[in-house]
């Protein structure tokens, strides 16, 4: 059963390089946050399932913001891939890899990035039919001599990472320069002070400069 990213959903996050990490606990807040992220040139985000306000962020956000790509990030049990489906997920991720939680995402229809950081990780995505995977916590478990390394025996097999964890404006562009990477993700577009003072002009502003980070690196 496919967990692949369909190629239009693929090419949009490559194209757009830079996928937003958001915690939310005002799901008020997820519209005017999506707004910023947009209005900077992000428009793929990854809306954590740690708050009890997520399912609700992500459901106003695809309501009223549409343009915003909404994968959902930290779906650890499959009793939360219904009701992210039914809020209007368009992909999903994980820390870590459960086979039961992709299987149950494929199931749904849903496109979803296991997390990995081991060899083993990898060959279990594979055989679960997975080639987006996530590469966590990319920058503590060793970075890119980490990845390069982990990568190698399965880069025939067409596998891709996006690395998050310890990933911000000072690495992006290298990281983004990395071979086996199809984009880069973290929180650092959105920390948690912006969204305490609702300073929505500098999410816009960290937008930015992650897009501008991203154009200058070519395909
Ligand atoms: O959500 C995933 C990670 O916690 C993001 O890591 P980061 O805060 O280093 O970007
Ligand atoms: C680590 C991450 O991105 C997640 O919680 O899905």
């Amino acid at each position: 059963m496919e967990s692949q990213f369909p190629p239009d959903m693929l090419q949009r996050i490559e194209r757009s390089g830079v996928i937003s990490v958001l915690i939310i606990d005002d799901a008020s807040d997820a519209v005017p946050l999506a707004k910023a992220l947009l209005a900077g040139g992000v428009d793929a985000m990854e809306l954590t399932l740690r708050t009890d306000a997520a399912v609700d962020a992500l459901r106003r956000i695809r309501d009223e913001v549409p343009e915003m790509l909404a994968g959902i990030g930290t779906v650890i049990s499959v009793d939360q891939i219904d009701p992210i489906v039914a809020a209007g997920a368009q992909f999903a991720v994980s820390p870590g890899l459960n086979p039961q939680v992709v299987r149950k995402a494929q199931q749904a229809g849903l496109p979803f990035a296991p997390g990995v950081m081991t060899p083993s990780d990898i060959e279990a995505a594979v055989e679960l039919g997975c080639r987006e995977l996530k590469f966590f916590p990319a920058e503590p478990s060793g970075g890119q001599t980490m990845l390069n390394s982990i990568r190698a025996p399965y880069a025939h097999l067409g596998v891709r990472f996006v690395p998050l964890g310890g990933v911000n404006e000072k690495n992006a562009a290298s990281w983004l320069s990395n071979p086996g990477v199809f984009a880069i993700g973290g929180s650092w577009l959105t920390p948690k002070e912006c969204l305490q003072k609702k300073d929505w002009t500098e999410v816009t502003r960290r937008a930015a400069e992650a897009r501008a980070i991203a154009d200058s690196i070519s395909p």
